[in-house]
């Protein structure tokens, strides 16, 4: 540790500074004077040799040299300078001097170094009123006498002393700078000085309160002591650097007061335990995000990107996350067609999403929307790792799991989405989707935010509907009332509307229609609108104003057997009439039946009755072949399949053969089959695969991946 020290005090300012003035002192003749001065006096021709630098004396009327530096003469008695009462600046570093009471004879000293040499007595002079700059530096001083006088002094260079408690700097009102470093401060006790620059390195501090009146402050070293807590740095608001080196910070939230100091820049932790922390660098820059500098190396933006997406990824990085997740753990289970499976990109399954806030009464809606429009919408019941409240029910309200259920379903492949909200996790299932559309129905789910970024990448045609409560003090006590609520997750419901309606704004179009739900019974009757339009529903009399249209007038249909394709439409305006106003193609293979407004407005030739029966027709057709009705275009699917396998199986063997001939070739030995991808195994009879497990979920280990995994549909 010594020796540690005595390198890095090896080169210091001083010694630069001293190296630079004996070269002064060398061209000035000093260098035989320092030979001659054995027993250390400073003499009137010693004096003359390290004068420099004209101005005026007292009087103002005479020429003198008023600057005088002479380091490194081995100097002791300094009493001739008593003298040199209109000198501005004295230089005496690197000499054996014990005594400075000649300073009290020049009053107009501006600037003084004293440093290296034997003082033990600090500022034992008459106060020197326009000394501005002072080095005491590696000196023996004790303590520190009271500095009233020193009206003027700025910066003061006490490094390396024998100083264990700082004091007398109270009336010191213009000090900017303070430097105590190597001393041997236990306690910091400073009043509110104007100070700037404060330097504590070396000291044995255990903590850094005492700098809380420091309000100007602005680069501080700590560095070399013994911190573990910054409990008197909060309110430092103009603090741009701090330099922790070698202390005993042990955790990120140690750092707590100077994380979100609004000017602080620069921190350095070199050295501290706090570093051994698992993410820690990405972790602080996270926390401090306009740190430019951390442990002494710059902060790449690459570091700031990676930090955000780590610690708080936008909902579309962890929805793609989520989304990967998901997708991966399904291939490697046995790949199913299901009733929602989409029988082309064309077709999706259609699914209705009530989203907002919690304690929105999403959950309520989705229910009775499901009672009152049964043959259309039924529940996707969620999984859920939380307690069910009173009242609810497993598989009506939720599937209620333990965690280790959850995470084994996970790993089965089981989820198009999960989430954690709170301290639970919340999962759909595709065999939740799949019981519904089993059906024949479109699966109404409610869910939050995070839920809906997952599930837009997904490939099913979700419509999404926003449940918001626009009157927050409203909102507040209908969820006190509910009395289930702790008063964190009220504040925590209330903050996620801003982030709601945040992502309205910033994405127009992000949800399809948006229900303000400050009164339930409102907002129920504004979704059974917005539902009816888009099932659409023609109202009893405007069934009969569009008499044509009759047969259609009580739905168009959604994924029903007696109703084929639904047509989702993007607009609440949309209805039966206003749609056989559209452009419709059906020749056009990719048809899509929601026709929007501004087709509508692009094309604005009729559509006739009998085009519009073709085209219900033909949705029907493809509506019987997902449900297995009639062969369709999933047999036909199969079949391919069938054929593909035995072209797969031959190419297979051919490959096999020459594979062999070059492994033999090249002398390698091991077999073939070791390299090349198995043959899928599958249903001999090409029919749709539906195992009788697979709409339902059982909780059990995870299948081993790709073990005998059968690839198909
Ligand atoms: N699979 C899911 N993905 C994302 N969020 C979900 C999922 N399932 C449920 N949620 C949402 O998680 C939140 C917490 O669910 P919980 O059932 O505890 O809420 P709640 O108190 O009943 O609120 P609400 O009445 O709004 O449903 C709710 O906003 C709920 O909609």
């Amino acid at each position: 540790m010594e020796d540690k020290l005595h390198e890095q005090l090896s080169v210091t300012p001083s010694e630069i500074c001293l190296t630079e003035s004996l070269n002064a002192a060398e061209r000035l003749g000093c260098g035989e004077l320092q030979e001659n001065n054995e027993d250390g006096v400073l003499t009137e021709e010693m004096v003359s040799g390290g004068l420099s630098h004209l101005g005026c004396d007292l009087t103002g009327q005479q020429h003198v040299l008023c600057d005088v530096s002479l380091p490194g003469l081995n100097l002791r008695d300094i009493s001739v300078l008593y003298n040199y009462v209109h000198l501005h600046k004295l230089e005496l570093h690197h000499n054996n001097i014990k005594d400075l009471s000649c300073l009290s004879h020049m009053p107009h000293l501006i600037i003084l170094d004293v440093s290296h040499n034997e003082i033990s007595n600090f500022f034992e002079f008459q106060p020197l009123q326009y000394l501005q700059v002072a080095n005491f530096s590696y000196n023996h001083i004790p303590d520190i006498k009271d500095l009233a006088g020193f009206f003027c002094l700025r910066k003061l260079d006490l490094d390396c002393n024998c100083l264990s408690e700082i004091s007398g700097l109270e009336q010191c009102s213009m000090l900017t700078h303070l430097s105590l470093a190597y001393n041997k401060i236990t306690k910091i006790t400073l009043s509110s000085l104007p100070l700037t620059h404060l330097c504590l390195r070396g000291n044995q501090l255990k903590d850094a309160e005492g700098l809380e009146n420091l309000q100007s402050l602005q680069v501080l070293d700590l560095s070399m002591n013994r911190i573990t807590c910054l409990s008197g740095l909060q309110n430092l608001r103009f603090l741009c650097s701090i330099n922790l080196e070698k202390n005993q910070i042990l955790k990120i939230p140690d750092l707590k007061q100077v994380i979100g100091l609004p000017l602080l820049t620069n921190i350095n932790l070199l050295e501290n335990p706090v570093q051994e922390q698992p993410n820690y660098r990405l972790e602080v820059i996270f926390l401090h995000q306009h740190l430019t500098m951390l442990d002494q190396e710059t902060v790449s933006v690459k570091e700031k990107v990676s930090s955000r997406n780590m610690f708080d990824p936008p909902m579309e990085v962890l929805a793609a996350i989520d989304h990967i997740t998901h997708l991966v753990y399904q291939m490697g289970q046995p790949q199913i067609l299901y009733h929602s499976t989409p029988p082309t990109a064309g077709y999706p399954y259609q699914m209705l999403v009530l989203t907002g806030p919690e304690g929105c009464g999403k959950e309520e809606l989705v229910h009775r929307l499901c009672q009152e429009f049964g043959e259309y919408f039924g529940v996707g019941i969620c999984h859920t790792t939380r307690k069910p409240y009173i009242g609810e029910e497993n598989g009506i309200d939720y599937h209620f799991v333990s965690e280790a259920d959850f995470q084994n379903l996970v790993h089965m492949g089981k989820f198009i989405q999960t989430m954690q909200y709170g301290a639970h996790l919340f999962g759909l299932t595709r065999d939740a989707i799949e019981d519904i559309a089993e059906e024949g129905l479109v699966c109404c789910v409610h869910m939050e935010l995070e839920g809906v970024f997952s599930l837009k990448k997904s490939y099913f045609k979700l419509r999404y509907i926003l449940l918001v409560p626009t009157q927050v003090d409203k909102f507040i006590s209908h969820l006190k009332s509910l009395n289930m609520y702790t008063p964190p997750q009220i504040d925590h419901a209330v903050q996620r509307v801003a982030l709601y309606l945040h992502t309205n704004e910033q994405r127009p179009g992000f949800f399809d229609n948006i229900i303000p739900c400050d009164d339930c019974g409102e907002a129920y009757q504004t979704l059974q609108q917005v539902v009816k339009d888009y099932l659409l529903v023609v109202e009893e009399e405007e069934g009969k104003s569009n008499s044509g249209l009759s047969s259609y007038s009580s739905v168009s249909g959604l994924y029903s057997a007696e109703n084929p394709h639904p047509p989702l439409s993007g607009s609440r305006s949309e209805t039966l009439a206003s749609l056989s106003g559209s452009a419709l193609d059906p020749s056009d293979s990719s048809f899509m039946p929601c026709f929007t407004n501004i087709q509508a407005k692009l094309n604005p030739s009729k559509i006739s009755i009998q085009e519009l029966a073709s085209m219900r027709r033909r949705e029907q057709l493809a509506r019987e072949a997902v449900v297995g009705k009639r062969p369709g275009l999933f047999s036909q699917l199969f079949k391919r399949y069938n054929s593909a396998r035995g072209t797969f199986k031959s190419l297979h063997s051919s490959m096999l053969e020459q594979t062999s001939g070059l492994l033999k070739d090249r002398n390698l030995e091991f077999e073939a089959k070791s390299i090349l991808p198995p043959i899928p195994t599958g249903n001999k009879t090409g029919e749709v695969l539906k195992s009788p497990q697979s709409s339902r979920i059982d909780p059990k280990p995870p299948v081993e991946k790709n073990k005998g995994a059968n690839v198909e549909g």
